[in-house]
C-alpha cells in the first residue's frame, strides 16, 4: 500500500490546479475530480524504515482525512481463484477462499496469542504443509520446479511459479541454487555504488553487488521503465540476450508477454537515509524471481506456490500475501522451519487488527 502521503499529495495538487478553473473546487477533495483507489486493508501496509507499530498505521490511506470522503465498494468474489468443475470442487474452493480471509482478518484458530505484538501462532492444513527430513529446500524446490531439466526453457512453466519467502537473504539463496541448475554460462553484471560528492577519496563500493544470471532465467523489474511497453515494478520477464551494457528480456505474462525490451543499468539515489550524504547506485533494474519476497510477490498470481519459512512472518498481512497469491487450493505448498531446523506445521500471522477499524466489511464481520 503506498503512504497515505502519496495521495494526500495528489489531492493538493488537483486542489490547486482545479482551483484556477473555479475557486470553490479547492475546497473539494481531489478538486472536485473522481478518484478510484483499490486496495485491500489485509495486505502489507506502507513499508517505513523501523516504524512502530503506531507510525505504520498512521500511514494508511484509512487514517488519512481524505478517507471521510471515500465511499468503499466491496468486492466478495475472489476471482483468482479458478472457477471449479464440480459442486465439490467449488465447496473447495469456498472453504480455501474462506481460510485466506481469516487469515487476513486475523481470525485463524488459535493455539497460542502474543497480544502485545499481534502475532498468532496457528495450525496449517495439512493439506499445504511440506514435511521433510534432511534436504527441507531442496525437496521445496522439486516441488514448486517439478522435473525442472525438462521444463526450465518453457514460459509457461516459469511464470505460473515461484517460492515465497520473509527476507531477501533467503531469496538470493534459493535464486542461486536453481540458477546452478540452468546450463549455460554465468553473466556477471556489477554495480557500482557511489557517493554522489566524494571527493578525491575513492569509494571501496564501487563494483560491487554483481547480479549473475543465465539465458533463460526468470528476472522481475524493480522499477516503473515505461509503464506503456509494460515495464513496470513487478513485471516478470525471461533473459534472451546478455549484451555488455544492457540485458535482453522477453515479458513472460500480462498483456505484453512475449514482447522483448533492452533493460539498461539504471541510476538509483536512495532519499531516506540516516547518512548526510547522497548514495548512488548504477545497477540494472532486474531481480532472479525463480524465488521472490513476500512483499515483491504482492500483485503476482501463481498457479504453484511455495511458501519458505525459515523464520516467521514478520508484518501486517504477509502472510495473506503470500497464501492468496495462487490460483488454486492444490497449488500452495507451505514449508515451516522451526528454532530446531525440523519442519512443522505450526506458523504464526501477525495483523494490526485497528487498521480495520473504519472499513465496513471488517466491521461487519
Ligand atoms: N473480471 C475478471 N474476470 C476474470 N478473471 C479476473 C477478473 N478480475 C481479475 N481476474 C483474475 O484475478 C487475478 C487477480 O486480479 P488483480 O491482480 O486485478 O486483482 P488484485 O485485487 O489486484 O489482486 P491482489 O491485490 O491480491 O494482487 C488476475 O490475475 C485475473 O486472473
Amino acid at each position: 500500500m503506498q503512504h497515505r502521503y502519496a495521495f494526500e499529495c495528489v489531492d493538493r495538487t488537483l486542489r490547486d490546479i482545479m482551483s484556477a478553473v473555479d475557486p470553490e473546487r479547492a475546497k473539494k477533495p481531489f478538486g472536485g475530480i473522481t478518484v478510484v483507489f483499490g486496495g485491500d486493508f489485509r495486505q502489507i501496509l506502507p513499508v517505513i524504515p523501523k516504524a512502530s507499530r503506531a507510525e505504520i498505521i498512521a500511514a494508511a490511506l484509512n487514517k488519512s482525512k481524505l478517507w471521510d470522503h471515500c465511499q468503499v465498494f466491496l468486492l466478495f468474489q475472489n476471482m483468482r481463484l479458478h472457477a471449479g468443475n464440480s459442486p465439490e470442487h467449488n465447496q473447495m474452493i469456498k472453504e480455501f477462499s474462506e481460510w485466506q480471509l481469516q487469515i487476513g482478518d486475523g481470525k485463524v484458530d488459535p493455539i497460542r496469542i502474543k497480544e502485545h505484538i499481534s502475532e498468532v501462532l496457528f495450525k496449517l492444513p495439512e493439506q499445504h504443509v511440506v514435511h521433510s527430513h534432511d534436504t527441507p529446500v531442496q525437496d521445496l524446490i522439486e516441488i514448486i520446479y517439478p522435473s525442472f531439466s525438462e521444463n526450465m526453457f518453457s514460459r509457461h512453466y516459469l511464470s505460473s511459479r515461484a517460492i515465497l519467502t520473509p527476507t531477501n537473504a533467503v531469496v538470493d539463496d534459493i535464486n542461486s541454487a536453481i540458477l546452478d541448475k540452468l546450463p549455460g554460462d554465468v553473466h556477471t553484471y556489477f554495480s557500482q555504488d557511489s557517493l554522489e560528492d566524494k571527493g578525491p577519496e575513492e569509494n571501496e563500493f564501487d563494483e560491487s553487488f554483481p547480479l549473475k544470471i543465465k539465458i533463460g532465467t526468470p528476472v522481475m523489474l524493480m522499477r516503473n521503465l515505461n509503464q506503456i511497453n509494460g515495464l513496470c515494478n513487478g513485471t516478470r520477464m525471461i533473459v534472451t540476450g546478455c549484451k555488455k551494457n544492457s540485458i535482453e528480456c522477453e515479458i513472460m505474462c500480462g498483456s505484453h508477454i512475449g514482447t522483448k525490451h533492452l533493460i539498461p543499468r539504471i541510476e538509483m539515489i536512495p532519499t531516506e537515509t540516516p547518512w548526510p550524504f547522497d548514495f548512488k547506485r548504477t545497477q540494472f533494474p532486474l531481480q532472479i524471481c525463480f524465488a521472490m519476497t513476500i512483499n515483491k510477490s504482492q500483485g503476482q498470481s501463481l498457479d504453484k506456490v511455495g511458501i519458505f519459512l525459515p523464520r516467521p512472518v514478520f508484518c501486517h498481512g504477509q502472510l495473506y500475501v503470500a497464501v492468496s497469491r495462487v490460483t488454486s487450493a492444490s497449488g500452495l505448498h507451505i514449508l515451516v522451519v522451526n528454532d530446531e531446523g525440523k519442519t512443522t506445521d505450526i506458523t504464526s500471522n501477525v495483523v494490526f487488527q485497528e487498521v480495520f477499524y473504519n472499513i465496513p466489511s471488517v466491521d461487519a464481520g
